[in-house]
């Protein structure tokens, strides 16, 4: 049987004295849509922060193909943050472009600068590429505060891509988007996931939005509480829900998928 990409194994994050995660541990194979839901402050972007290498593991591992996870950002794994998280003083085309040459011009750890040439020619048409992808194509020669909130957050999501990473973090990519627009992202979404064979993490607050687009959605929580001391034990994922295509079909027809996803889910079995 085929190694999970990504495993988990037995993760604890601790600021001080206050246990944010505890126990953590998850197997996740490659392309699957993990869609995190959970109360405010359980820990659930400090979980894609351990993930994206910025906040390193208290105690326990996360490996990747079976390697421990490099505790630093890495091309294999991008982010989209709700805020929108491009330049403003740079063009659409320039704000794609800046990530490939952050990604291509590093030596020793120095940034050396833009690429020249043929070099910088490829990685325009690998830009343009992607921005075409996002349906942005139109908008290269704009600048971030000429755009609407929709189209900002797909020049996010081709800064991410465009690098072409295997796992994609995505922390409440939406929140901050119209319910119109917000709907053409979910579908760019899960082309882009389908197409790119992306595994993608999606912290949203939006329970439909999490079961519409997940193969797979976790539920964070705090199993054990101390009232009087909060800080004392820390989240964990407690429901482990599998989605199949037919979950995801029925997320337009609400009664259908709670029927469906009652007979699903499954309570981890060390969470007390
Ligand atoms: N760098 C840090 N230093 C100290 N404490 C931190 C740090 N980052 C997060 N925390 C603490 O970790 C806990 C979890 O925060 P986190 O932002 O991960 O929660 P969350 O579930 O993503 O919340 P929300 O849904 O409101 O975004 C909070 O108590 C927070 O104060």
């Amino acid at each position: 049987m085929k190694e999970p990409m990504l495993q988990i194994r037995n993760l604890w994050k601790e600021y001080d004295d206050n246990i944010v995660l505890e126990r953590l541990n998850l197997n996740v194979n490659e392309g699957e849509f993990i869609s995190i839901v959970g109360a405010s402050g359980c820990g659930k972007t400090t979980f894609l922060n351990l993930l994206l290498g910025t906040e390193c593991v208290s105690r326990g591992e996360i490996r990747l193909d079976g390697q421990p996870l490099r505790q630093e950002p890495s091309v294999e794994r991008g982010i989209v943050f709700q805020k929108y998280s491009v330049f403003p003083h740079l063009t659409v085309l320039e704000n794609v472009l800046i990530g490939l040459e952050f990604g291509s011009t590093q030596l020793s750890g120095h940034w050396l600068g833009r690429m020249f040439g043929p070099q910088r020619q490829q990685a325009q048409q690998q830009a343009r590429s992607m921005l075409a992808q996002v349906g942005l194509s139109h908008a290269e020669h704009q600048y971030p505060h000429q755009l609407s909130g929709g189209m900002r957050q797909r020049l996010s999501i081709a800064q991410s891509l465009v690098k072409q990473p295997r796992i994609l973090l995505l922390d409440e990519p939406f929140g901050a988007l119209d319910p119109g627009i917000r709907k053409d992202m979910h579908e760019l979404v899960r082309k882009l996931w389908q197409e790119q064979h992306l595994t993608v993490f999606m912290i949203t607050h939006d329970l439909s939005e999490g079961f519409h687009l997940g193969s797979r959605v976790w539920v964070f929580d705090h199993p054990r509480l101390d009232p009087q001391s909060p800080e004392r034990y820390g989240a964990q994922v407690t429901f482990d829900i599998p989605l199949h295509k037919t979950a995801i079909q029925s997320a337009q027809t609400p009664h259908l998928l709670t029927e469906h996803v009652s007979t699903m889910v499954q309570p981890i079995p060390d969470a007390i």
